[in-house]
């Protein structure tokens, strides 16, 4: 397994570089197969990248896009990661992009992991683009240090699909794709930024136990090269 890292000045460097590198996946898949598949990451550190991305001149009406991990709390939300890609990504010219929500107003978080496996098995496997990002305790996904069902989706074993996680760090319950889902993107991203990020990323590369800096799966054993982007 191979990384590369792909530093920038800034934050709004960093967005255009990203975006530049993800259009151009898309652009391939869809020149190659007719349509594109996008599965993105929530928290604080995405907003100017989907802001650089929905400008970006692209037949999105063949693009599918969904999420790598959410919390079980309905789009209204303000801790929604549907919501931020509503507001930030599916603007502009993606607005015509398709997107497949992992939050369904289901009675259970288990009911509503299985409508999402359900809805985005049909995107095909693997994704095109996968843009994962990473958490200071060394979190991806849902994969949180401590969670109830770390073990199981960090299993290569466990199929593709979307899971249930709970955890201390995590706040609500959560909804996340397995790593046998996005270890393989055709393009497979972890989005960074801040000397704070930088120095958890250190850490991560360190030999130590997976459990503790989930990250480290994808550091690790990701089939697919990681292309690290990263700003102070
Ligand atoms: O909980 C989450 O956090 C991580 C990292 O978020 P950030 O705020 O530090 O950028 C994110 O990758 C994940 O999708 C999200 O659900």
């Amino acid at each position: 397994m191979s990384t590369t890292l792909h530093t920038f000045e800034n934050g709004a460097a960093l967005a255009e570089g990203l975006s530049d590198a993800v259009a151009a996946r898309l652009a391939a898949a869809i020149a190659a197969r007719g349509t594109a598949s996008l599965a993105v990451s929530g928290g604080s550190t995405p907003k100017a990248f989907f802001r650089a991305l929905s400008r970006r001149p692209l037949d999105w009406t063949n693009v599918t896009v969904t999420l790598v991990d959410e919390r079980f709390v309905p789009p209204e939300n303000e801790r929604s990661n549907h919501g931020l890609v509503a507001a930030n990504l599916l603007q502009d010219q993606a607005a015509k992009a398709r997107f497949v929500p992992l939050y369904h107003a289901a009675p259970t978080a288990g009911a509503a992991a299985a409508t999402a496996s359900a809805a985005t098995a049909a995107m095909g496997a693997p994704f095109d683009v996968v843009v994962l990002g990473m958490g200071t305790d060394g979190h991806t996904a849902s994969f949180f240090p401590g969670g109830t069902r770390l073990e199981e989706a960090l299993d290569p074993a466990t199929p593709r699909g979307v899971i249930t996680m709970d955890a201390e760090g995590a706040g609500e319950t959560r909804l996340t794709f397995t790593f046998s889902s996005l270890q393989d993107a055709g393009l497979l991203v972890l989005h960074i930024e801040g000397d704070g990020k930088k120095d958890v990323l250190v850490r991560a590369e360190a030999p130590g136990d997976e459990l503790e800096m989930p990250i480290r799966a994808m550091l690790r054993r990701a089939a697919s090269p990681l292309e690290i982007y990263w700003a102070p």
